[in-house]
């Protein structure tokens, strides 16, 4: 594990712990994150917000070198320590939350897509900033004319390893090829954006174009590389996609003051109705499911106002213990944060009511294209945090109920066969659990375990 100070960090920086109540004499605080471009421009975007809502006190960024940042060639899923019981997904965060649990850091910064559906015991996703645009892109190799993914002559090769875009796109476009750039050059590291692009362009690359998301392009700088957007019906984004996640201990009360203001309520209620239903479906691998989520506040007195709203008995059992993101838009900015030992009376006192409609399509799509299950859900009317994951869960179990269980099952099979078939060769090949670099193959059928992308 090595950690190092961002150039902007003051190397003296005292670090705070927190205590029982807010204590607003913390000065500093510390934001930990990847090592990577966009994690540290993320990570940043969320210091200055912080900065700019609490002057007083100081939010150094530190980042942590994650597995999955060093071993850049080896199979993610063997890179794991859980293997098959625990998703693959989980790498990116086992590391930076074991340092927020000591105490090393006081908040982590997350692309929300990358977070597992389920926290472990101990921390909680307390808030999520305003969602970029949260579609995928089209990025063409430099010099080549097309603009849009169907102008692309048959057989053109697309880089992207990511079962949900490879799965999709292979329905929509099934005369293209889809290659995981890791495997082009098996010794080549799995890459960042910036790596990515310049291997696009390279004069002895394969590629015609790629596939990355709209966001992660726009915080980089490089939103001139977007030559089209995808979306529906050719693309669903992933879940999560373009927002980020706010980790912190469960319960530290200090964290929560500073980052009550910080979110963005509309976009914590579609990214919650999101992950409840991918959390739903996935038991435990990262699947091919797309998603498009919109939230619309509806105004006191219009169409709508009146129904029950899903999730509104919560805001009854509601108390000052409970996770921050569940008071997400019912919390005025100028009532104070209810204390730990406030009882559900107290608080839902200060609670306002709040009613948006939610509009969901989903879809879980098998790794060939062939089998495409969609479902788009009537329009709901939701009135908590909560009410927005329930309304995902259920239009999760909808999509099972039209056949995407079929579609999840074989998936599943397939990647357990697959894990158990990579972790016999590796263990062949080196005697050792998985951390030896890996020899890239197997690469390039869109069925490897993949980060969600
Ligand atoms: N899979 C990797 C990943 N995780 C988060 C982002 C950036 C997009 C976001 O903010 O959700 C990316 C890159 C990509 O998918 O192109």
């Amino acid at each position: 594990m090595s950690f190092a100070l961002a150039p902007e960090t003051p190397a003296t920086a005292p670090l705070f712990r927190s205590t029982q109540s807010y204590n607003f004499s913390a000065k500093s605080y510390t934001v930990g994150t990847r090592k990577s471009a966009l994690a540290l421009v993320q990570t940043h975007l969320v210091a200055d917000a912080l900065a700019h809502l609490h002057p007083g006190t100081s939010f150094p960024v530190v980042h942590s070198t994650t597995i999955g940042d060093r071993n850049q060639s080896t199979p993610l899923h063997l890179l794991s320590p859980y293997s098959s019981s625990q998703p693959a997904k989980s790498l990116w965060t086992d590391e930076l939350e074991a340092l927020l649990a000591k105490g090393d850091f006081d908040l982590l910064v997350h692309s929300l897509k990358d977070v597992p559906t389920t926290l472990k015991e101990g921390f909680e996703i307390a808030a999520c900033m305003k969602r970029e645009d949260p579609r995928d892109a089209f990025v063409v190799r430099e010099g080549l004319g097309y603009k849009r993914i169907e102008d692309l002559p048959e057989g053109s090769v697309i880089g992207t390893g990511s079962v949900r875009r490879v799965a999709q796109l292979k329905r929509a476009f099934p005369g293209l090829k889809f290659e995981d750039m890791a495997s082009w050059h098996a010794l080549e590291p799995r890459g960042n954006l910036n790596t990515r692009l310049s291997k696009l362009d390279s004069p002895t690359s394969p590629f015609s174009a790629l596939i990355l998301a709209t966001s992660g392009l726009t915080r980089i700088g490089q939103t001139h590389r977007i030559t089209c957007p995808l979306s529906s019906p050719v693309l669903l984004h992933a879940v999560g996609q373009g927002a980020l996640g706010l980790e912190i201990r469960s319960g530290d009360q200090t964290a929560r003051e500073l980052l009550r203001r910080a979110g963005h309520w509309q976009t914590e209620w579609a990214c919650g109705a999101e992950r409840g239903l991918l959390r739903v479906l996935e038991g435990g691998c990262s699947v091919p499911v797309g998603i498009e989520t919109t939230v619309e506040e509806i105004q006191k007195g219009e169409p709508g106002w009146e129904s029950a709203g899903y999730g509104e008995e919560i805001l009854k059992s509601l108390d000052g213990s409970s996770p921050l993101i569940h008071f997400s838009g019912v919390l005025p900015i100028e009532t104070p944060l209810p204390s730990p030992s406030d009882t559900a009376d107290t608080v839902r006192s200060t609670l306002q009511p709040r009613r948006a409609r939610i509009k969901l399509l989903a879809s879980v799509t098998s790794l060939d294209g062939s089998v495409h299950v969609l479902h788009e859900a009537p329009e709901a009317v939701v009135a908590s945090w909560r009410g927005a994951e329930r309304w995902g869960e259920e239009c999760a179990r909808r999509l099972i109920d039209l056949g995407a269980g079929e579609v999840l099952e074989d998936i599943n099979r397939m990647r357990r066969e697959r894990e158990e078939e990579d972790l016999r060769r590796a263990k062949e090949a080196n005697g050792v659990n998985g951390n030896g670099n890996g020899n890239g193959h197997g690469h390039g059928n869109g069925a490897e375990v993949q980060m969600s992308a």
